[in-house]
């Protein structure tokens, strides 16, 4: 089997004005969607990051990719990224040409495996070492945001669209309050059994009095998870840390580097959890040898596709690390390439991130997945289980025409509601 032909089409998709420490979601997130066709006639479908950098490494990889046999990835992933340690100052041909080499495999590793999976009639789960679970469960994952529903309403607070709708996705949640009516929706219309609040928003006292508003809204039986992004010193960290005792399953990337995450390791009640300090297998000999994580969130778009992140699960049992799985806005391409992964890690102690909530667009055909219970359930469907709807394509690539972006920037973004805004450090 040869691949034939690649298409890369770049989309935007309406994203709500979500804010983190990096400041304020743009009205639409990039997405770019990867099509291979091979002479046998199957399509197989891979979404990763969005704007420039990601469809230029896309581009230049195209030459490696038409006239290989979509099931010798081996090969495809040598010629892509190489040595994945030694890489960074490697010779390689592709030297200078590819910014992000894994992200660029893993959006076409999947497309790969979806193509392999409608050739052989299994789902990707199966072909990854095989389903260890049937449902995959993911988290309800909260966010301090502006009223607005994003998309061509963007802040347009007062917007017939967001005014007609009163959830999660249209209302202002900025306080306790709000959050925790977030969550209400989240459970009651996912059946979300975890719930992860991204942090680093507000002053770091009421964002621990968030979680204890959660706590008591939920009692125990909905662990909680809190995420600032590095922006905590590990003073602050420490503080939030001892404040909450007993309260959080885990702290994610409450400061920044694995000197600074050791430090706080040791002092904390809780287990800390990073998508930061640790990203690539080069930082893994050095996070291991300082102690500076419990956890680690795997993410296959990051990490190389789907056959690293299960060898990267394999890995964070060898150390002793559970294994949660990290998520940015995306569509169901993604969706499925995830819950996929996550049905064949045995270890997988945690439910996985999910954005798709936020997201009420989509790409593929039937539209948007539903979870039940919280979870997503992997069937014998052959491949990822999802088709284009091609309409949809063309639509969402029509938006990302006219909405002029080409890169995530948050801080541009904040600054147009907050003049002179900068990223707080706490
Ligand atoms: O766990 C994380 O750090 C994320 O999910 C990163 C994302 O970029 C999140 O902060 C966001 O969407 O603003
Ligand atoms: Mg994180």
């Amino acid at each position: 089997m040869k691949i034939v032909e690649m298409r890369i089409v770049p989309v935007a998709i309406a994203d709500p004005p979500l804010r983190s420490a990096f400041g304020l979601h743009a009205p639409y997130a990039l997405r770019t969607i990867v099509q291979l066709k091979t002479d046998d006639g199957l399509t197989g479908l891979g979404e990763t990051f969005g704007g420039s950098i990601p469809l230029g490494d896309l581009e230049a990889a195209r030459p490696l990719v038409l006239g290989q046999d979509p099931y010798r990835l081996t090969r495809l992933e040598e010629a892509i990224v190489g040595d994945p340690v030694a890489a960074r100052n490697a010779d390689r041909p592709w030297e200078g040409r590819l910014t992000v080499p894994a992200q660029t495999f893993a959006a076409i590793e999947v497309a790969c495996y979806d193509i392999i999976g409608k050739a052989t009639g299994r789902p990707v789960a199966d072909l990854l070492g095989g389903r260890f679970r049937d449902q995959v469960p993911f988290c309800a994952y909260l966010f301090y945001k502006h009223a607005g529903i994003g998309g061509s309403d963007g802040l347009a607070h007062a917007s017939s669209a967001a005014r007609e709708r009163d959830d999660y996705l249209a209302r202002e949640a900025l306080s306790p309050e709000g959050i925790v009516r977030q969550a209400q929706d989240f459970v009651r219309l996912f059946g979300f059994k975890s719930i992860k609040l991204k942090g680093g928003v507000l002053e770091p006292a009421q964002e621990a009095a968030t979680i204890h508003a959660l706590r008591e809204a939920f009692g125990t039986d909905i662990p909680l998870r809190l995420d600032p992004n590095g922006f905590w010193s590990v003073k602050t960290s420490v503080n939030v840390g001892h404040e909450l005792a007993g309260a959080l399953e885990y702290l994610e990337d409450p400061t920044s580097g694995k000197v600074a995450m050791a430090e706080v390791a040791r002092q904390v009640p809780m287990p800390l959890a990073t998508n930061m300090c640790t990203t690539t297998w080069a930082d893994i000999p050095e996070t291991v040898a300082r102690g500076s994580i419990q956890i680690l969130l795997t993410d296959l778009h990051l990490w190389g596709g789907l056959a690293a992140t299960v060898r990267l699960a394999h890995l964070c049992r060898v150390f002793g690390w559970g294994v949660s799985m990290h998520s940015n806005s995306h569509l169901g391409i993604s969706l499925m390439a995830m819950a996929h992964v996550a049905a064949a890690i045995p270890n997988l102690t945690y439910a996985c991130d999910t954005h798709y909530p936020w997201q009420a667009e989509e790409v593929i055909a039937g539209g948007k997945r539903q979870f039940t219970d919280g979870a997503l359930r992997i069937d014998d469907t052959p491949g990822l289980g999802v088709e284009l709807d091609d309409a949809a394509l063309e639509q969402l690539h029509a938006q990302y025409l006219a909405a002029g972006l080409s890169k995530r920037d948050d801080v541009a973004e904040m600054q147009k509601i907050q003049p002179g805004w900068s990223p707080v450090y706490w």
